[in-house]
């Protein structure tokens, strides 16, 4: 029987699911595709999403909901963030009743600002919720090298079980009550992501990269403050710690696309990264509670071509904005 469902079977889902296959529990992988899910199935490997990474045989890998939950009482929601409302409501008829819902996409829904835990309370009342976030690159986890994360639940209780659930030799997991302060650093740290990613694809220097990141860093406690996290939580795995990691690294598929912007690179084939959808509702959500965001609101302007690159260059790093500690 099923243990750990695990819904999404991109770079992210496949490596969780490789994780905890070889951490001992029984791991279905649930994808919509049937050429990956086929070729998973026969090659052991996801060569869509992480070529050359081998994958436990036991993981049972899916296109049929029905098969992969049933049984499931953890479930780990790994769509992507603008797609989750739609995958959340289909799996509806097919949920255990006492299932835990693990929300595991960084962002923030694109039309309205609710955060994951908001849009799969509505689809998916009456389930325990919980997020995972942190710094965490898909191809390291599925790889086995070493990994901290945060795992937040709104009931501490909960989220000490879960951590330790989803704890293994080689992925360590820090409980954490502060549900919405995990949400909120790891959608804002892909758009501050965008932003490295445009000042190293300029070729501005290390110096002006190290400025950035720490600017961004006050940007995201001061944002994910106002949008209800704790300063604790911001300082954390999941906050400055996955900043960290996908400001200094074009393993980022936000600092990569940042950084084809920076370089004037065409766009066109470019995988859109989360940031990319989040931009725009991050700044207005950071209007609405009177912050200021001057990062997010200039990457949200390049993004929707209202500020050309030099002109965002100018603006995050040429002048001083205001006297600001840190
Ligand atoms: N990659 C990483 O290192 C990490 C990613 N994350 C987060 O995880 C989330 C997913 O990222 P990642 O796995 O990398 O993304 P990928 O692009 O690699 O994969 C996304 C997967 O979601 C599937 N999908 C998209 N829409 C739907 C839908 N409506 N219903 C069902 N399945 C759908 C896609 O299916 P199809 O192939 O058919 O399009 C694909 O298999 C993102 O929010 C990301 O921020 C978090 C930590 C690390
Ligand atoms: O969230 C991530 C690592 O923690 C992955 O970042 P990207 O989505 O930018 O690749």
């Amino acid at each position: 029987m099923t243990r750990i469902a695990v819904v999404g079977a991109g770079a992210w889902g496949t490596a969780l699911a490789a994780l905890h296959a070889r951490g001992g529990e029984t791991v279905a992988l649930l994808g919509r595709d049937a050429e990956t899910i086929a070729a998973i199935a026969k090659t052991r490997e996801n060569p869509r999403y992480l070529a050359g990474i081998a994958l436990p045989a036991s993981i049972r890998a899916t296109i049929d909901p029905a098969e992969a939950l049933a049984g499931a009482d953890l479930v780990l929601l790994v769509v992507p963030a603008q797609s989750l409302a739609d995958a959340a409501t289909a799996l509806r008829p097919y949920l255990a009743a006492e299932a835990t819902l693990v929300l595991c996409a960084k962002g923030i829904a694109r039309e309205t600002g609710r955060f994951m835990s908001e849009i799969v309370a509505k689809a998916l009342p009456d389930h325990p919720l919980a997020a995972l976030s942190g710094p965490s690159f898909a191809s390291d986890v599925a790889r086995g090298l070493p990994t901290a994360v945060t795992v937040a639940a709104g009931d501490a209780a909960e989220a000490d079980g879960l951590a330790r659930r989803l704890s293994t030799e080689t992925f360590r997991c820090y409980a954490s009550s502060d549900l919405r302060g995990v949400e909120a650093g790891g959608a804002l740290k892909n758009v501050l992501a965008l932003a490295a990613g445009i000042v190293a694809g300029r070729g501005l220097g290390a110096s002006a990269e190290a400025a950035l990141v720490t600017r961004g860093f006050v940007e995201l406690r001061r944002l994910g403050e106002a949008l209800g996290g704790r300063p604790e939580t911001l300082m954390g795995l999941s906050g400055l710690g996955d900043l960290v990691l996908t400001c200094s690294s074009p393993q980022s598929r936000n600092f990569a696309y940042g950084a084809a912007l920076g370089r004037g690179d065409d766009l066109k084939g470019l995988k859109l990264a989360e940031g990319v959808f989040t931009a725009a509702i991050a700044a207005r959500l950071a209007e609405d509670a009177g912050i200021e965001a001057p990062i997010v609101q200039t990457v949200s302007e390049v993004l929707a071509g209202e500020l050309s690159v030099d002109e965002a260059v100018q603006r995050l790093l040429a002048r001083p904005l205001k006297r600001e500690a840190g």
